[in-house]
């Protein structure tokens, strides 16, 4: 099978951040394709991208990109996939620009951004989408998804209990 998710960046110097939500839906066994497109230097080539996304075998698009970061919202306008947008930040303005332009779309061309940074959680997000659908592969990432969560609830618990036992139990409910 090929890719489900295609992950795109404006340039290679996002890949730091971009990178951990290839890592993640790795964990999760998921397909991914990874490629530089940009909105401002490749226009012709980003949206042929787009167009042909769906017809790839792609299913959900993770795009980010930093500054002025059009990428996420231009692919989402030629483009019927669910589009999740990662506002890298950059050295000047902390990622608020990019956060900025791509979380205010136009109504009816949606994007759904995660944090400044935010990959991992961007991959998981593309994760839960696919295991949405009706199909075997969509139940074993659910399954995958109720097993990861429990690891964050227990990893949660631990913390709570090394809280505790420094505090010689003065935390935690009606301390
Ligand atoms: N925001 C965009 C777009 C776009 O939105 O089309 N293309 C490149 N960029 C961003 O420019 C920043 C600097 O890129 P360089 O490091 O190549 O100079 C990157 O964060 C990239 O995402």
């Amino acid at each position: 099978m090929g890719a489900a998710v295609g992950i795109v960046m404006g340039s290679d110097s996002d890949w730091p951040v971009m990178k951990d939500a290839a890592d993640v839906l790795a964990d999760f066994g998921i397909e991914t394709d990874v490629d530089v497109v940009s909105a401002h230097r490749m226009p012709a080539e980003m949206i042929d991208y787009g167009r042909t996304a769906a017809e790839r075998g792609l299913r959900v698009i993770v795009a980010g990109a930093g500054g002025a970061a059009h990428l996420p919202g231009m692919l989402a306008a030629v483009t019927p996939l669910p589009v999740i947008g990662v506002p890298v930040p950059l050295q000047h303005l902390d990622g608020m620009d990019s956060l900025l332009s791509i979380v205010q779309m136009p109504a009816g061309v949606p994007v759904a951004t995660v944090s400044i940074g935010g990959a991992r959680n961007a991959g998981l997000l593309a994760a839960r989408i696919l295991a949405a659908g009706t199909d075997d592969g969509a139940a074993r990432v659910r399954e995958q998804m109720v097993t990861f969560q429990e690891g964050l609830r227990q990893a949660a618990q631990e913390k709570g209990a090394r809280l505790r036992s420094q505090r010689g139990g003065k935390v935690g409910f009606g301390a």
